[in-house]
């Protein structure tokens, strides 16, 4: 097999998504092996905050094993311009896999992608902090409008986890559509907590500041759940979609987002702290569900795009019992994208918005792309 066909995976962050993108990782692998064995997938690098295992021969790392022998022989990380630098040494093509929500390494992927690396990532940092970061990665990359030799990123999982989200609007813009208006539920962790605080039908809620320490043990909070309850995660959502559609948001707190911490607990030093008082402020939220139901009404977080008016806000509305956003289950997102093709009826994409094996297919599906765009 010649090296050019060999593609070299770099894999940062080994958490949740993480571990379960390396097992997807592995089942392509050996899936591409049977069917397109020209195409070698190599591990080569595996990376947490503070170990990392690199595979200086280029030889593969055991796909199966990594995680638990990052954490056994892993040696601490150089810093990231030192890392590009091994990576584009590489005999062939690299994808590095960012499966962290960390905003410095989202801010050197220009960098990566000049290196001729390729990106794909769940991670909705870059997308959603500056216009100029933005502006930058798309217009380094070779899916942008970068050199042809520059590196490929795709980011499918930043919206509705492994849901075709971004790549159903893209092809909405890239097709002349006209999108004018999004709304929906876009949080998995959201939409779990108020599907089970206040749910429809007869069966009693729990109690919200429970509901939110099992959102964090079922994996669909960020690493620190202040930022899904700060409405920052659904805002980051909203800017990366409306950006899509062609509005040139300038941050994620550029418009109205309504924040659920308790002005109390904004002092928190920590997730774990801010998790170990919350129980205190129950009762505050048990009355936004008494007032909801006095009118008959339950209580989601939803966000909208008013694509025409440039407006885009985030936070709390009351929805009747038979409206389809009140009657979402588990952690299920719902996008309604409302464009002049579609008319009144949405074009409307539902399903599971977080956890770790549907985001990581998200991750993976991109990885595929990249793999067809290179070869
Ligand atoms: N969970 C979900 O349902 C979804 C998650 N996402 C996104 O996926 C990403 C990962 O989420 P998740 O797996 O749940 O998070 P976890 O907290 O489980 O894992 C994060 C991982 O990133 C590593 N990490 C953090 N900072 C760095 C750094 N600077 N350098 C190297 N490694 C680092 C951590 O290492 P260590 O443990 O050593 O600190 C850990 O391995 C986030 O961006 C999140 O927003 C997107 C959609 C859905
Ligand atoms: N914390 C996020 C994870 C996916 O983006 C969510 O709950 O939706």
């Amino acid at each position: 097999m010649s090296a050019s066909k060999t593609i070299f995976i770099g894999v940062i962050g080994v958490g949740g998504v993480g571990k379960a993108f390396l097992g997807q990782l592995d089942f392509l692998r050996q899936r591409l092996a049977q069917q397109t064995p020209a195409i070698d997938l190599r591990l080569i690098l595996a990376q947490r905050s503070t170990k990392r295992l690199f595979s200086s021969s280029w030889a593969a790392l055991d796909i199966s094993t990594v995680a638990t022998q990052l954490d056994q022989s892993g040696t601490p990380p150089p810093p990231l311009n030192e890392t590009y630098g091994q990576l584009a040494q590489a005999p062939g093509r690299v994808v590095l896999v960012d499966n962290t929500s960390d905003a410095g390494l989202a801010a050197s992927y220009p960098a990566a992608l000049q290196r001729g690396i390729s990106i794909v990532t769940p991670n909705k940092k870059a997308f959603s902090d500056s216009y100029d970061l933005w502006s930058a990665i798309f217009s380094a990359a070779a899916n942008g409008t970068g050199a042809p030799s520059n590196g490929y990123i795709y980011h499918e999982s930043t919206v509705g986890a492994g849901l075709p989200v971004l790549s159903t609007l893209r092809e909405l813009v890239d097709t002349g559509d006209e999108v004018t208006r999004i709304e929906g539920v876009f949080s998995g962790t959201m939409s779990f907590l108020f599907n089970s605080f206040q749910p429809v039908g007869s069966a009693a809620g729990g109690a919200f500041a429970a509901e939110v320490k099992k959102a964090k043990d079922l994996g669909y909070t960020e690493p620190d759940p202040r930022d899904d309850l700060n409405g920052l995660d659904v805002a980051r959502k909203l800017t990366i979609l409306a950006r899509i559609a062609g509005l040139k948001v300038a941050s994620p707190t550029a418009f109205p987002v309504q924040s659920l911490i308790p002005k109390e607990l904004e002092s928190c030093t920590s997730g774990d702290d801010f998790l170990a008082r919350l129980p205190e402020f129950d009762a505050q939220m048990d009355k936004v569900k008494s007032e909801a139901s006095a009118e008959g009404k339950v209580v989601r977080f939803v966000g909208s795009i008013d694509v025409a008016a440039g407006a885009v806000k985030v936070g709390l509305e009351k929805f009747d019992t038979s409206h389809p956003i009140a009657a979402l289950k588990g952690s299920d997102n719902i996008i309604n994208f409302y464009t002049k093709r579609y008319g009144n009826n949405p074009l409307i994409v539902q399903g599971a918005g977080a956890g770790a094996e549907v985001t990581a297919m998200g991750v993976t599906g991109d990885l595929l792309k990249v793999i067809r765009a290179l070869h």
